[in-house]
């Protein structure tokens, strides 16, 4: 394969370059930077080492690709070698339940029934479907909302509104549609108190024998922070046991919607011939909320924000919108989406452009590996570098505009880059984002109905920035502020 061989055939291949560093303060150093400082750096030694760069990051070598074609090569051409998961560092392992999740999960049978069960029984297009009166219900929460910003006549901030959507969506699905908005909002503060965790708990894997001593209190906050979710989410599985055992005995009601905690009630681990326990259960619902909710509500953010920076492409998205709907409808039904070419083509150009992530979730391979003539050892990491392959001058001219036309080809854009990669928001080959197809159709859904409702304008002398930040995804430095105004009374 390309120059891709079994380091054993091939002796003496080396990891690819790092950049000076001092033992073990050296690694301190990196640990204490935040993401974002990690891959401004990156970008820097890659322009003088090459497209791959080895960091020395926490307990092992981590390995970044810049490069598009040998992404290709590891994730879609060698893709049984590439999608293997690194070993949880201890703070992690409390929180994702020793691996059993799919985003952590190691490359073999348990991950392999994790994520078939959430593709086939929840994300498949007939399932997605049932689900519709909850995105209804959803927009008609989120309309009132923005209704009710509209009046006061100032430029507002609608971050909040967007998270709250996207979140409700997500715990409808997972839970069953029938929780209140207050109980939603209860699990959207725990659940960002467990992601901004991610950051603060870093420190903690260093050395956990000295950790455990040193900082005593933070591990205290982590099993605390655990306890927390396994309170919230317990009572709310045990609701759904109880309502599947009245259904089956023809007690329950007929209004019935499969949720994503009802497929889980009955997976069975295929070596350890058992079913899963309530905390795994919680990690696996975690996990599904925590992965669709402020990814996709970061990316609507930066959809808005451009259609509010460059008015003539929210006008001719409104207009194609027209045309295939008339002027007379209240909002734009899921079934008309798919016929409203430059609206994908927006939401498109708004993944490639400002990528929620910038990373995919850490690789391992499942054993010593040569890429781009480098060696890849088991005991490494590898990551791809999402946001500048999407930024990659050599396919897309211009690349830091935000051009929707790009996408106006007659060809269907393969954003699962198959054949070749050109941007990968959702990661590609094995370990590519199972959530993709929902996340386009809840994109493509509150974008066109956010543009039908209301005109969104950004105020006199205000300036939309671009800057970004990083929270658990990338977003704007400066959240959206808009006007926004019915467009029919
Ligand atoms: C705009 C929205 C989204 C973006 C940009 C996004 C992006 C990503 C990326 C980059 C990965 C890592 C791929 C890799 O490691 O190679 C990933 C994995 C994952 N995503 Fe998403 N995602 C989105 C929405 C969703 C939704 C809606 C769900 C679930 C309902 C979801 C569930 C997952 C899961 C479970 C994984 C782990 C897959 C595995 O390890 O096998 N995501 N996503």
């Amino acid at each position: 394969f390309f120059d891709l061989f079994s380091s054993s055939k091939k002796p003496p291949y080396t990891l690819p370059p790092s950049p000076p560093t001092f033992p073990i303060i050296g690694n301190f150093l990196w640990v204490r930077k935040s993401v974002f400082q990690i891959e401004q750096s990156l970008r820097r030694f890659s322009r003088s080492l090459g497209p791959m760069v080895t960091l020395y990051i926490g307990p092992r070598p981590s390995i970044f690709v810049f490069d598009r074609s040998l992404t290709h090569q590891a994730l879609i051409q060698c893709g049984s070698l590439f999608s293997d998961r690194p070993n949880s560092l201890p703070a992690d392992k409390i929180m994702n339940s020793n691996q059993h999740n799919i985003s952590s999960g190691s490359y073999g049978p348990n991950w392999r029934l994790f994520r078939r069960n959430l593709t086939s029984e929840i994300l498949h297009p007939s399932r997605v479907k049932s689900y519709s009166h909850a995105r209804k219900w959803v927009l008609d929460i989120l309309f009132d909302g923005l209704q009710e910003k509209a009046k006061s006549g100032e430029s507002v901030e609608v971050l909040v509104q967007f998270q709250y959507a996207m979140l409700s969506l997500l715990v409808l699905m997972c839970f069953g549609d029938k929780l209140s908005q207050q109980h939603i909002k209860e699990i959207g503060d725990l659940q960002r108190r467990v992601f901004t965790g991610f950051g603060r708990f870093a420190l903690l894997n260093l050395w956990p024998r000295v950790t455990k001593i040193l900082l005593r209190k933070k591990w205290d906050q982590l099993f605390k922070l655990r306890k927390d979710l396994e309170d919230a989410y317990i009572p709310l599985i045990r609701a759904r046991k109880k309502a599947k055992d009245e259904r089956l005995s023809n007690k329950g009601s007929d209004d019935y919607v499969l949720a994503y905690v009802d497929t889980l009630l009955d997976l069975e681990l295929p070596e350890e011939k058992r079913k899963l326990d309530e905390a795994e259960m919680v990690t696996l619902a975690a996990e599904f909320i925590n992965a669709g909710t402020d990814t996709t509500s970061t990316a609507l953010q930066w959809v808005m924000a451009n259609l509010v920076k460059y008015p003539h492409i929210q006008d001719r998205l409104l207009v194609e919108i027209k045309g295939v709907v008339g002027d007379s409808v209240e909002e734009i039904k899921e079934e008309e989406l798919q016929k409203i070419p430059y609206l994908k083509a927006v939401i498109l150009e708004g993944l490639r452009r400002h990528p929620p992530a910038h990373f995919v979730v850490p690789h391992c391979v499942t054993e010593d590996t040569v890429l781009g003539g480098y060696l890849i050892p088991k005991n490494s990491t590898i990551n791809f570098m999402v946001a500048d392959m999407g930024w990659d001058p050599k396919v897309w001219e211009d690349p830091m505009a935000f051009k929707p036309e790009r996408f106006m080809g007659e060809k269907v854009f393969d954003i699962t880059g198959s054949r070749e990669i050109k941007m990968m928001p959702f990661g590609v080959g094995r370990r590519i984002c199972p959530g993709l197809g929902l996340a386009l159709l809840h994109l493509e859904y509150f974008v066109a109905n956010l543009i039908w409702k209301f005109e969104w304008k950004a105020m006199d002398g205000d300036d939309i920035s671009l800057e970004e930040k990083k929270e658990f995804t990338v977003v704007m430095k400066t959240p959206l502020m808009a006007h926004i105004s019915p467009r029919k009374s």
